[in-house]
């Protein structure tokens, strides 16, 4: 059995206050830089890398760093939870996430149910539902094909498989594997679900209902809009609609719905990509092969974070060092910055992942914690930030660890040389000079135009951002999240705060408020 301690309890902690600071604008300058960006680097699941030279960490730091993940028992806490401990004390439930894409320990079976058996035969349900709708003997109410789906649902019913759709629609375009084209419906704001609907041929679009509750209101409220708009469109919804939730759940077993598929309480909204709810949508879109290709990057990356080294684990390493920059440097936040369009919507997957899981005050028992946890979390696409928050980044009074995110190739293979480059040359080129200046900084007489450099930042790197190493960089920041949440003794696997404001909308909505909340709503005239 582990220990489950606060951090500050343990003497790595203590430790980790004493450590000599590492001042980056030094130790990135010259010749002892270029050392660092050659031996500072990890290799990742799918031929990545994880370098971190530009961040405040020495051998002395790093060393202290393994301390704190023996000590705390890192990687034996994740061994538990892949086992089938009960991890999620605040809703006393296992996590299996990592269990859609592979057998990492022992058989996990509840209720007489082998829950790896129970994963993957939805995977093979949906695969073949996925291939009989491509090859034409599921079709619409007039015998035609299907050509779109649109996923319906919000939080990690849809930020996940939305990133992971857009991430491969141009890879799927290029090799011939684009199957329908995905549309997604979130926000209960009337214009999302209309936008989408006027954009798509609504009689050859299958939507799926995403929701693991099957009581979300933005969810339940945007199937009946689109239920609305088959009806007024003359189309039976129940050979349009397919529901994907947990067995238990109001939305299972309806025949409302062509066919459900499911996935259980074992598996968090923000780490469902990987289950039913990632599966369907993707397998429609790319077909199922192209989803087996992402589960087995994510597995590949599950695997490698067993490793108790934390120089053979790229996950854990990442982890810790956001951890010390955290809780020993004060820095507040993290930018997640893709240098690749298809990641446009990473970030925001990234943002539920990391702020909804280590957002809390409390620890695994409900006790306060005296340090901070989770740091916030925002990013765009590189250059496009560079034209927009860096200006804060380089020379504003906050420093903001960076995680950079870049490939050698790009996905479509369409390129010009202009000025004696290639596109993809200036991308890779603006990323690496960003490293530089943001760590090595740049003296000017004139202070507006100084740059004090020292803002610490790690990039992946891959060759190309294809299922595979989607699949790995999807697992690398889940098992990130899972490791700083051991840390801090948290529970990454709970949102209790999230609830608060969904209880008071339906007061409004009931015309049951007082105080403040009748002020606001009249103030609205709701
Ligand atoms: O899949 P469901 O049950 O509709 O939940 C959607 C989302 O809502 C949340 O519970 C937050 O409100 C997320 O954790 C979850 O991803």
């Amino acid at each position: 059995m582990v220990n489950w301690t606060n951090f500050d309890a343990l003497d790595s902690y203590q430790a980790l206050k004493n450590v000599q600071a590492v001042d980056v604008r030094k130790v990135m300058s010259g010749e002892s830089g270029a050392k660092r960006v050659k031996n500072y680097s990890v290799p990742m699941a799918e031929k990545m890398a994880y370098n971190f030279a530009a961040k405040a960490v020495d051998d002395d730091i790093l060393a202290v760093l393994q301390k704190v993940s023996d000590e705390a028992e890192l990687t034996e806490k994740y061994e538990e939870l892949y086992n089938g401990a009960i991890i999620n004390t605040g809703e006393k439930r296992l996590v299996l996430h990592q269990l859609c894409r592979g057998q990492l320990g022992k058989d996990v079976v509840v209720d007489g149910v082998n829950k790896r058996e129970f994963y993957q035969a939805q995977q093979d349900r949906i695969a073949k539902f996925a291939n009989d709708v491509h090859a034409g003997k599921i079709v619409n109410g007039k015998g035609e094909k299907f050509t779109t789906v649109v996923q319906i649902g919000i939080g990690g019913s849809d930020l996940g498989p939305r990133a992971l759709y857009l991430a491969l629609e141009n890879w799927a375009k290029t090799n011939h594997t684009l199957k329908m084209q995905a549309a997604f419906i979130s926000n209960v704001d009337p214009d999302d679900a209309s936008a989408v609907l006027n954009n798509i041929d609504v009689e050859h679009a299958l939507f799926i209902v995403v929701s693991k509750s099957g009581t979300t209101l933005e969810t339940l409220t945007n199937a009946a809009f689109v239920e609305d708009a088959l009806k007024k469109a003359g189309v039976d919804p129940s050979k349009h609609m397919l529901a994907c939730t947990s067995e238990t759940s109001p939305l299972a077993n309806n025949d409302k719905f062509l066919d459900s598929f499911y996935m259980d309480d074992y598996i968090g909204g923000r780490y469902s990509s990987s289950s039913a709810v990632g599966c369907c949508v993707l397998s429609l879109a790319f077909g199922p092969e192209v989803f087996a290709r992402l589960m087995a990057g994510a597995h590949a990356a599950d695997e490698t974070a067993k490793e108790k080294d934390i120089l053979k684990n790229p996950a854990l390493l990442d982890a810790l060092i956001g951890v010390y920059e955290r809780n020993f440097l004060g820095y507040a936040t993290t930018a997640v910055l893709p240098y690749s369009q298809a990641l446009s919507r990473f970030p925001a997957h990234l943002q539920q992942l990391d702020m909804e899981s280590n957002g809390k005050s409390v620890n695994r028992f409900g006790k306060k914690v005296d340090y901070v946890t989770g740091p916030i979390i925002f990013g765009e696409p590189g250059t496009n930030g560079q034209h927009s928050f860096y200006q804060l980044l380089h020379q504003g009074k906050t420093i903001v660890p960076l995680q950079f995110i870049g490939f050698k190739d790009s996905q479509i293979g369409n390129d010009v040389v202009i000025e004696g480059s290639t596109s993809q040359k200036k991308l890779d080129a603006n990323v690496a000079a960003q490293i530089v200046a943001f760590a090595c900084g740049k003296d000017d007489e004139n202070p507006n135009k100084n740059f004090d450099g020292g803002r610490p930042s790690s990039i992946i790197i891959g060759q190309q951002l294809n299922p595979e190493s989607l699949g790995a960089l999807l697992a690398h920041f889940e098992n990130k999240v899972m490791f700083q949440g051991f840390v801090w003794n948290i529970n990454s696997f709970d949102q209790e705060g999230v609830q608060l404001g969904k209880v008071l909308a339906k007061r409004v909505l009931a015309h049951d408020t007082d105080g403040a909340l009748a002020v606001y709503s009249d103030l609205l005239e709701i």
